[in-house]
């Protein structure tokens, strides 16, 4: 139970040191937006005097100076506290931006091996709906709460001077029900965790439907699938359930307590006017001072349970933000002073061995996915990686645009150890289109810019027609402005490929990397995706494929099996003394003739 308790209390001193932390950017702004949101919380503490003077004169007869000052004061203090939420705002939006800033060159920087690790929605509503909440601790908390505690420092002090038998009475209820509402908020932190996280969930799911939405409708699936997130809506409504409740309960019980405790005051406080302890003056002032007292404890109610989402939110954000970027290597003038060695393969594997995973499951050895793997590509050459799928062929082309890095051995572009280079620049000189040939959502023209961002239309508009996206009749300017759709779905297979391929010739990389380019594409685009394959004399080619006509005329073909290499050679040498090859040509290559 202690213990319990020694952890609450630690979570909430780290809770509060990280609110502080995130901000100390924004403390210049803050500490004015505190300076004049004090002055407003003075005005406030005077007008009662005045109050009182006007009431206790009010038998003598009205002037008019004293209501004109308490006019002018209220004025005055309504300025200064509109002056104090526009600064607290706009200290809000700021976070809310640098914040956000900050998240998304994170994301897309970290390394690929943690970012395969969250889940992609959960991700997206870090940087959305969790920092609009955390923004919370600036906008409606922190600096509410400093002001109405000086607020209440003040209002005491001037309720002592009028009648401290009053006070105390007035302290003890005030006291009691503090200590409630301190309880009670102390379950809002969890709740909003648990809420922020069931948002995040249910985001995920979302995100993972819409994205296979045609798997599922054609797997019939709707209903399993819409049950799967209707369970992350009911969760994200059992949490939301929960912090209403909680509201509920803190709102209900400060405004009873408060009702009692003006009920209690102003019935003592009479009796107190009748025996001729304080004057009726005193006992207006005493009751705006009290009125001063409970709109800060009232709104401490709301401010504890908002700030308990926001630190949830909070701490999710900083969760994120602790992930250490993708290393980017060496800088680029130390790795630009190795000269690269004109003799040496453009491209080479050098007993190279990598595990997706270092941690040992069970005693059992780590399993490697590449396991001493060696070859060489000649620059200019075309070289081909086949082998039955999960061979490892995919891993070879991650390893060599550095998404994760060699477990063992070394890689060398032109006789350069890779790891000498920046990721930048091992990026700049190697081309790469995956196997699922993404196209990101905008124009034709946006994704062919993605890696070439001065090409021009027309260098553009050249790179689609050596790939047969555009044909004589059209016009360049229309294809490269037709919108892809979200990932490509206007797009048919083929044509996806071939914009993938279009924009890997527009990058000018030394060495491309093809992976399944050609396996939605009819024989006239294949041959000319081939004839493009072949016209770079000084690019180099590394290929993937299942297609025997894309294979067979590589300049040499590399065999993987198990993330081993069991052979290499060209299409004849290996037909004729690989039994796996053989095999891969009869039952894999989409072809009717080995041969
Ligand atoms: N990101 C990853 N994390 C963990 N394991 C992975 C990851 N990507 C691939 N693997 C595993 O590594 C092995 C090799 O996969 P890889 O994609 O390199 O095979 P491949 O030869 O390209 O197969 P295919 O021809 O089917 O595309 C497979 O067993 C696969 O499950």
């Amino acid at each position: 139970m202690r213990r319990r308790k020694a952890n609450a209390d630690r979570k909430r001193v780290a809770g509060f040191r990280q609110a502080f932390g995130v901000m100390r950017p924004y403390q210049a702004v803050l500490w004015w937006a505190l300076l004049i949101g004090i002055c407003a919380a003075g005005i406030s503490t005077i007008q009662p005097i005045f109050v009182s003077r006007v009431v206790d004169e009010f038998s003598g007869g009205i002037t008019i100076g004293l209501p004109m000052l308490i006019v002018c004061l209220l004025i005055v203090g309504a300025g200064l506290t509109g002056m104090k939420e526009l600064l607290i705002e706009r200290a809000g939006e700021r976070f809310a931006y640098d914040t956000r800033v900050a998240l998304v060159e994170l994301i897309y920087n970290l390394p690929i091996p943690r970012l395969e690790k969250h889940d992609r929605a959960d991700i997206v509503s870090r940087v959305t709906s969790d920092v609009t909440a955390a923004r919370m601790l600036l906008t409606s908390g922190i600096i509410d709460l400093a002001v109405g505690g000086a607020t209440v420092i003040v209002s005491v002090v001037m309720m002592a001077t009028i009648d401290p038998l009053l006070l105390s009475l007035a302290l003890v209820a005030v006291l009691v029900v503090a200590i409630a509402v301190y309880k009670l908020g102390e379950k809002a932190r969890p709740i909003g965790l648990s809420m922020q996280d069931s948002i995040g969930t249910l985001a995920g799911h979302l995100s993972r439907a819409i994205g296979s939405i045609k798997t599922i409708r054609a797997a019939r699936a709707t209903k399993a699938e819409g049950l799967g997130a209707q369970e992350q809506a009911a969760a994200v409504r059992r949490a939301g359930l929960e912090a209403a409740n909680l509201r509920a309960i803190i709102q209900a019980t400060t405004g009873v307590a408060v009702q009692l405790l003006i009920v209690v005051v102003v019935g003592i406080g009479a009796l107190r006017v009748s025996v001729g302890a304080v004057s009726t003056g005193d006992l207006a002032a005493f009751i705006m001072y009290l009125m001063l007292i409970v709109t800060p404890i009232t709104m401490m109610a709301t401010i504890v349970s908002t700030l308990g989402e926001a630190f949830g939110a909070l701490s999710r954000i900083l969760e994120l933000q602790r992930e250490p970027i993708e290393d980017p290597g060496p800088d680029q003038e130390a790795a630009a002073a190795v000269r690269p060695r004109l003799d040496s393969p453009a491209l080479e594997f050098d007993t190279v061995s990598f595990a997706y995973s270092l941690t040992r499951a069970s005693n059992q050895p780590v399993a490697l996915t590449l396991d001493n793997v060696s070859f060489a590509a000649a620059p200019g050459a075309v070289t081909a990686l086949v082998g039955p799928s999960g061979a490892g062929k995919t891993t070879v082309f991650s390893l060599i645009e550095r998404f994760y890095d060699v477990t063992e051995g070394t890689i060398r572009i032109h006789g350069r150890d890779m790891g000498s280079m920046s990721r930048d620049e091992v990026r700049s000189r190697v081309a790469y289109v995956d196997q699922d040939a993404a196209a990101l959502s905008g124009t034709i023209r946006d994704n062919l810019r993605l890696n070439a961002p001065s090409a021009d239309d027309e260098t553009c508009a050249q790179a689609l027609w050596k790939v047969g996206l555009l044909a004589e009749h059209e016009q360049a300017r229309e294809v490269l402005d037709r919108s892809v759709g979200e990932l490509g779905s206007r797009l048919s297979g083929g044509e996806r490929q071939r914009l993938a391929f279009a924009r890997a010739i527009l990058s000018q990389a030394e060495i491309l990397l093809l992976d399944e380019v050609t396996s939605h594409l009819d024989g006239r685009n294949e041959s000319a995706i081939q004839d493009v394959m072949r016209s770079g004399d000084d690019q180099t080619v590394l290929v993937i494929a299942h297609r025997l006509s894309t294979i067979a005329d590589a300049d040499r073909i590399i065999l993987f099996d198990e993330g081993r290499i069991r052979d290499a050679g060209t299409h004849r040498e290996l037909l004729g003394r690989s039994e796996l090859y053989l095999s891969l040509a009869r039952t894999q290559f989409i072809t009717s003739d080995p041969d």
